[in-house]
């Protein structure tokens, strides 16, 4: 009855089997890869599990990476499943103007963390920040409505255009500073304060919208680095994906067990 758990971003692929497709079950492996790495999974990592009978999945990195991981499931007999953002799925309603547009990451955290938050109580208004690649803040109102939400370079992608755009800007990585006084920090303090600002502007947005103070999630493979810069308390999730492809195997999946 194993489960297996995809996330493809930008930068690695994230994987998670689990002994059954609903949230709670047991983990039995995970790990992850640069994408350069992923054409390895089925003589490395993966050649040691038993074989999972549903795959769910999630993916930005394009067709061609998609294509790549799917060939390496070839050792095991399942079709996977990739998730499409649709107008509504588990509770959650798409206010995209164009839903299958949305980042298929992006819908499955926002499924993940409004069931995360339902499970702890009375429906709140949510901000939910995924700092990776790039980074998003999306809000939800209480009744599981996807409000919108903010596309922003990642650290790393400012960082790089900061580098190739300027003929100064070469230097290691600094501290995060109110004041940076040399390069190294300034640009660090920089890209941290972009995120940490860009996500205190979309808190009091939410906030005003829905007349209540939001619940703030963060998740992603740096959302680590930037919690301790964060005006306002965030719950720290650490793959708030996985949470979310739980929560739609389970609709999936788990009845045909
Ligand atoms: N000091 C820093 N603070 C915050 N973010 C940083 C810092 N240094 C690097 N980063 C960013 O962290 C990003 C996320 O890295 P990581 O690969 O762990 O995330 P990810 O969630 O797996 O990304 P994706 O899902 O997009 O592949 C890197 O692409 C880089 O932009
Ligand atoms: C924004 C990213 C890159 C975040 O991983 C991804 O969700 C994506 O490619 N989204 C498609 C465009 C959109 O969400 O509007
Ligand atoms: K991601």
């Amino acid at each position: 009855m194993g489960f297996l758990a995809l996330d493809i971003g930008n930068t690695r692929l994230k994987w998670a089997l689990y002994a059954a497709p609903h949230p709670g079950a047991e983990l039995l492996a995970e790990g992850a890869e640069f994408l350069e790495n992923i054409d390895k999974l089925a003589e490395g990592p993966w050649s040691g599990l038993e074989a999972p009978q549903h795959i769910l999945g999630c993916v930005v990195a394009g067709d061609a990476v998609k294509r790549r991981v799917q060939e390496q499931m070839e050792i095991w007999d399942v079709t996977p499943q990739w998730v499409v953002s649709s107008e509504s799925e588990a509770g959650l309603r798409n206010g995209y103007d164009h839903p299958t547009r949305l980042g298929a990451d992006r819908w499955v955290a926002i499924i993940g963390g409004y069931h995360r938050m339902l499970s702890q109580g009375a429906p709140r208004p949510m901000v939910i920040v995924m700092v990776g690649t790039a980074v998003t803040v999306e809000a939800i109102d209480p009744d599981g409505k996807f409000l919108g939400g903010l596309i922003l370079p990642g650290h790393g992608i400012m960082l790089r255009a900061l580098e190739s755009g300027t003929a100064g800007l070469h230097v290691p990585t600094g501290e995060v500073r109110k004041f940076p006084t040399n390069t190294s920090d300034a640009l660090t303090s920089g890209g941290t304060f972009a995120i940490a600002g860009a996500v205190e502007r979309m808190v009091q947005h939410v906030a005003a919208h829905c007349g209540a103070a939001p619940k703030c999630i963060m998740t992603g493979g740096a959302g680590w680095k930037m919690a301790p810069s964060m005006s306002v308390p965030f719950e720290l999730v650490d793959n708030l994906i996985f949470e979310g492809l739980l929560q739609m195997a389970q609709r999936r999946f788990a009845q045909h067990a």
